[in-house]
């Protein structure tokens, strides 16, 4: 019969119009308590759902008979009830792959501000404080030959220790599920646990998905573990650290800095003390955020949709054995 898609953000008229070649289409450029009734009703007859910041939770789900699939513009799906799904046999679709080496890049540069001080002294700049040279005070710290520790090495974090290994003659040292043989043959990286990582890194980067394994990963304990000199790094989520422990190590000097895309709440409210400290670059969740990689991320959402709904199935999905075994006939 008809099929029916709920869009929600981030979908611009050339996706929608993909979307309306397989189905009646209800889009909603944002949730709002104004619309809210009216994205329910939607949702209570659809069969598909495809968005960006997608607020879906079980209740919701109750309330979604008929659907089969969901399509995040995102890699992370931390905001989504997988097992919840998992049970009504409902897919989740994601977008790995097309933000690798843009949420890379935000890892780098973020690592390239926080050693050298580059928010700090443009805004030293900005006001008028650069009186006469630069001396010691106003020194930063080496990226080159440091030794970089990431903690994740999956997609992303292989691509940010391609970065320091080949652009920045980085030691890589890198923890994950199972060592990747390709990381040590290709980058001479070193594959360590967490608390030897943590011990020997100059910068330390996370790129681990938030779940209950990697929730306040980086706590008192591990911060304790860092070099005094060592920076943080985050570009995975805000609760894979504890952030009254990085705030009380950044003030006592546990250790030296830290560069934060992402914050337990976001967006972080600006009397954190992480907002105001000159030793933490902060970002408003840009990790992925380039025109080119966000399209690249729509298309995604949208092909993987369609390939659910109407198609054989989708490009990129977090639960597809799941999905596939309650859908036999597909
Ligand atoms: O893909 C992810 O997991 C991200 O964190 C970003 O690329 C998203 O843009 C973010 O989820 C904001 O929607």
């Amino acid at each position: 019969g008809e099929r029916r898609i709920v869009a929600l953000r981030r979908l611009d008229e050339a996706q929608l119009e993909r979307l309306r070649q397989v189905a009646v289409v209800d889009a909603f450029d944002d949730l709002t308590d104004d619309n809210r009734g009216a994205f329910m009703a939607s949702l209570s007859r659809a069969h598909g759902l495809v968005g960006g910041k997608l607020e879906l939770d079980e209740a919701m789900l109750e309330q979604a008979p008929l659907l089969e699939a969901v399509s995040t513009i995102s890699v992370g799906y931390d905001h989504l009830p997988l097992a919840a799904m998992n049970e009504r046999g409902i897919l989740l679709c994601n977008t790995p792959d097309v933000l690798t080496e843009t949420t890379a890049d935000t890892a780098f540069a973020l690592i390239m501000a926080t050693q050298r001080r580059l928010v700090e002294l443009s805004v030293m700049v900005r006001e008028g404080r650069w009186q006469a040279h630069i001396d010691r005070p106003h020194f930063g710290t080496d990226v080159y030959g440091k030794t970089l520790g990431i903690v994740g090495a999956g997609r992303i974090g292989a691509a940010i220790a391609r970065r320091g290994a080949l652009g920045f003659n980085m030691p890589i040292l890198y923890t994950a599920n199972s060592p990747k043989p390709e990381l040590e043959t290709e980058l001479g990286a070193q594959y360590c646990d967490l608390e030897e990582l943590l011990g020997r890194a100059d910068i330390v980067c996370l790129v681990v998905p938030w779940n209950a394994d990697t929730h306040h990963l980086i706590d008192a304990e591990a911060l304790a573990r860092m070099q005094p000199h060592a920076a943080l790094i985050n570009v995975a989520r805000g609760k894979v650290v504890d952030e009254p422990a990085l705030i009380d190590a950044l003030e006592r000097g546990v250790i030296r800095a830290a560069g934060l895309d992402v914050f337990t709440e976001e967006p972080v409210s600006a009397y954190s003390p992480l907002v105001t400290m000159d030793n933490v670059v902060v970002l408003p969740h840009i990790g992925s955020a380039t025109h080119e990689t966000r399209d690249a991320m729509a298309q995604r959402a949208v092909d993987n949709i369609i390939g659910a709904l109407a198609g054989d199935g989708p490009v990129s999905a977090v639960n597809e054995s799941q999905w596939r075994r309650c859908h036999r006939s597909i």
